[in-house]
């Protein structure tokens, strides 16, 4: 008995379990992706090999059928309980409905009693690596018929492409997904959640780069807790810890977008600010500086005082420099800071 036979209303056509099914497909992240031409050549494939004219590629969602691709018609979504398809999940390998128009089930859907009245329906179960019907690769026919045997045994295989493709696009998907987060481990500070030494560095060459063949100012601001020792040996290191992970995230919500927060080692954390001359860059540092000093630490119940020095070096288009002399005067400047008194900014050269 065929897989369509058994069902007697569409409306409860569901296979057991749908709910697993339904996360198989969702778990590809196929549905409502833009029209791609290779599952398209597969549908084009699949007229020509069965001699008719029309072939789709469907999902069977939730409560909905969506189509990624088509050949011979224009086709969006459709109502689950309007789409043979739905019939075609239901555990049978391949659905064969000879005539839409004198079965009982189908009779009624809108493929059979408006244009381009489909008559010979035959889909093949797109199965998930699982095990689970996600969706059908289908042909259908305006006269009423079966597939021959061969064009039959072709169109399985055809299927198992449409879902090699599915796989395919799937793991590659995820192998970008994972490069980007092992990309953003190696970048980042576990502990601050800015970019790293290396990741800083990197960047700070690239808008080095940058700011020379732009003829653009280029600023970094040095960050050095103060007395941050004393902190280590009062409180303990999970308590230094917090406060430079607090750092850290005020640091990360205070920079604009195309700035660059990076912890240069220790408790000295920098912040590249690209296009930001000498000027902007120290009213930038103050504005942090008093942030950081409002900000609320707590070893315990206590409050802990926390301030750090801050030292601004900068250059524009009319200077010869590199990145190490960026921050060589900003690390002189920051010396200098420290040495004023600390909880203080010191711009630029003296
Ligand atoms: N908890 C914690 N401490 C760190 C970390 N990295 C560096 N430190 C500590 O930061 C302290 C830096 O001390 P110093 O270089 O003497 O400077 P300071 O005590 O901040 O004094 P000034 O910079 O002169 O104001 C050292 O005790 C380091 O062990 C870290 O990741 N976690």
């Amino acid at each position: 008995m065929l897989a369509a036979e058994k069902i007697h209303t569409l409306s409860i056509a569901r296979p057991q379990a749908d709910q697993f099914r339904l996360a198989a497909l969702h778990r590809y992240h196929i549905l409502d992706t833009p029209a791609c031409e290779d599952f398209s050549f597969l549908t084009e494939l699949a007229t020509q090999i069965c001699g008719v004219p029309y072939a789709v590629i469907s999902l069977v969602d939730a409560e909905r059928v969506w189509i990624k691709a088509c050949a011979g018609m224009r086709m969006g979504e459709l109502p689950r309980g309007d789409s043979v398809c739905s019939l075609a999940v239901l555990g049978e390998a391949i659905t064969e409905i000879p005539d839409l128009s004198q079965d009982f089930r189908t009779a009624r859907m809108t493929l059979a009693v408006e244009a381009p009245f489909v008559r010979m329906y035959t889909g093949v179960a797109l199965t998930s690596a699982d095990g689970f019907a996600i969706g059908t690769l289908c042909v259908m026919d305006t006269k009423p018929g079966r597939l021959g045997e061969v064009q039959r045994a072709m169109l399985v295989k055809l299927a198992r492409q449409v879902m090699a493709l599915i796989e395919l696009r799937a793991n590659a998907q995820t192998l970008t997904a994972t490069v980007r987060e092992l990309e953003e481990l190696a970048t980042t500070d576990e502990l601050t959640g800015l970019h790293n030494r290396r990741s800083l560095l990197h960047r700070l060459k690239f808008e080095t780069a940058r700011a020379k063949r732009f003829r653009s100012p280029l600023s970094a601001v040095m960050i050095d807790l103060d007395h941050f020792k004393q902190i280590n040996d009062d409180h303990g290191h999970a308590v230094g810890d917090q406060v430079l992970a607090n750092v850290g995230r005020l640091l990360r919500e205070s920079v604009r977008v195309i700035d660059i927060p990076g912890r240069y080692g220790g408790e000295e954390l920098c912040v590249i600010l690209p296009n930001t001359p000498l000027e902007g860059a120290c009213k930038f540092a103050e504005t942090l500086r008093a942030k950081l000093e409002a900000q609320l630490h707590y070893a315990g119940p206590r409050l802990l005082p926390v301030t750090a020095s801050f030292g601004v070096g900068s250059f524009d288009h009319m200077e010869i420099a590199d990145a190490e002399s960026l921050l060589r005067q900003a690390d002189t400047a920051l010396y200098r800071a420290k040495h004023a008194g600390r909880n203080r900014v010191e711009c630029g050269a003296p």
